[in-house]
């Protein structure tokens, strides 16, 4: 595929169609850390496509194989994976070697030093290379460990709990986190917790306050489920169609994904959800409601932009709250929606932490362009208007790599036409 895509949806919109997922990046990126933490003990099955988890796996696999020389720095680049980024820092922290841990320019931007100087307080042997606060972090393992209880704070990423709490069970001292402020994006540090107690690993988790002790992990094997926040575009799909029905085998009702609250939301746009024989299917049957209640998206960041995109389609001027933490994202995910919603007419605004949309002069021009900003969601969670423009162009379309490198010939799957221009 070239730089940019034209997605269009010609003719009748009737679409019924059923789409495999590739398996959570989150899952896939957790397990695969485990697995390494566990010598191999614990298997791993279904891993994604996602370039984030391929490069995270390529990391682990040649880190496994390397000699240790401390007097000349590895380097090790995770690109754009959020996820690597953090859970590496703690997983080489605990790991004999001299590590250059680095990814791109946007990454060079994301801030690490609430991780960093945590796992200092534990004894780690972290120094920023570049800007203070900052990546790429030079780490030199392994830390003596002189701390095992150590605060966080717990409102700017939950990825920095989770990277602490996989390492935990290997410290000779195992972990006490004291959680400052409140935690955001709470299903993903649950998500860690029942994924390491899979494979054996015990917790206990009482207010503020969660403590790992010291403990070998179990054989076991963690299965991957498909990934609900790529499921979330489909979501969209089926909210703005004139008629479709969407079939996603292997979702499960019960997830370890937080974004599977996905089919509870979509209940305000009237799409509802179905158990199937071997996953789930939805359509829109039901009338939209409750789109004047402020939308808290704190537990589930990655779902934002579908559902402001969707919002702002339908010409709801809803309300949101829980967006924060989108600004140190693999963009502004904030102001990137602000440019990019303003093509059709529609605000974003911004007061007091409660985000705002006004729909009045909502409107769609028959060619508009959609900039990407390196963030995989802007392409996709914008894509499905395809469904109400006649001509919709989607820049840079290869950054969906990043976390469903299939999305485009998904959506050809469906019916759409994709064409690289
Ligand atoms: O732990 C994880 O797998 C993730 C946690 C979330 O990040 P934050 O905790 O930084 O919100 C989410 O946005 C990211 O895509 C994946
Ligand atoms: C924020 C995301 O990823 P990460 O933080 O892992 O780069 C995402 O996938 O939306």
């Amino acid at each position: 595929m070239h730089k940019n895509a034209m997605v269009s949806f010609k003719g009748a919109q009737n679409i019924n169609t059923e789409i495999q997922l590739t398996g959570s990046k989150s899952e896939c990126n957790r397990a695969l850390i485990i697995k390494s933490l566990s010598k191999n003990l614990v298997k791993v099955e279904n891993l994604s496509n996602a370039a984030d988890t391929v490069t995270l796996n390529a990391i682990l696999a040649d880190l496994d194989t390397i000699d240790t020389d401390h007097n000349l720095a590895k380097t090790v680049d995770v690109g754009p994976a959020g996820t690597a980024m953090r859970f590496l820092s703690a997983y080489l922290s605990a790991k004999n070697g001299n590590f250059l841990l680095t990814g791109t320019e946007r990454m060079k931007q994301r801030p690490i030093g609430i991780l960093a100087e945590a796992l200092k307080a534990i004894g780690a042997n972290i120094s920023y290379a570049e800007k203070e606060g900052f990546p790429p972090l030079s780490i030199k393992g392994p830390l003596e460990q002189t701390n095992a209880q150590i605060k966080i704070k717990g409102d700017v990423s939950s990825q920095y709990l989770s990277a602490l709490l996989m390492v935990a069970p290997t410290l000779p001292k195992g972990l006490t986190l004291e959680i400052e402020g409140e935690l955001t994006s709470k299903p993903y540090v649950e998500m860690t917790l029942a994924m390491l107690a899979e494979c054996g690993i015990s917790h206990e988790w009482n207010g503020n306050l969660i403590t790992i002790a010291p403990q070998d992990f179990k054989p076991s094997t963690l299965i991957v489920e498909p990934d609900w926040s790529a499921a979330s575009y489909w979501y969209s799909i089926v909210a703005l169609a004139e008629n479709a029905k969407i079939s996603l085998p292997h979702l499960r009702d019960k997830s370890l994904q937080g974004d599977s609250q996905i089919k509870s939301i979509m209940e305000i746009f009237g799409v509802s959800t179905t158990k199937t024989s071997n996953g789930i299917s939805f359509e829109k049957n039901q009338e939209i409601k409750d789109t004047d209640k402020v939308l808290d998206l704190k537990t589930c960041p990655d779902l934002a932009q579908t559902i402001v995109v969707i919002a702002a389609a339908l010409g709801l001027n809803m309300a949101f709250t829980g967006l924060e933490t989108l600004k140190i994202k693999e963009t502004d995910r904030v102001a990137a929606l602000q440019n990019e919603l303003a093509k059709i007419g529609v605000k974003l605004i911004e007061d007091n932490l409660v985000y705002t949309l006004d729909c009045s002069n909502l409107n769609f021009p028959k060619k508009v362009s959609i900039a990407t900003y390196e963030d995989h969601r802007m392409a996709m969670a914008f894509a499905p208007l395809a469904l109400l423009i006649e001509e919709l162009e989607i820049e840079e379309c290869n950054v969906v790599e990043k976390s469903y490198p299939y999305f485009w010939e998904d959506l050809k799957k469906a019916g759409f036409t994709v064409v690289s221009i």
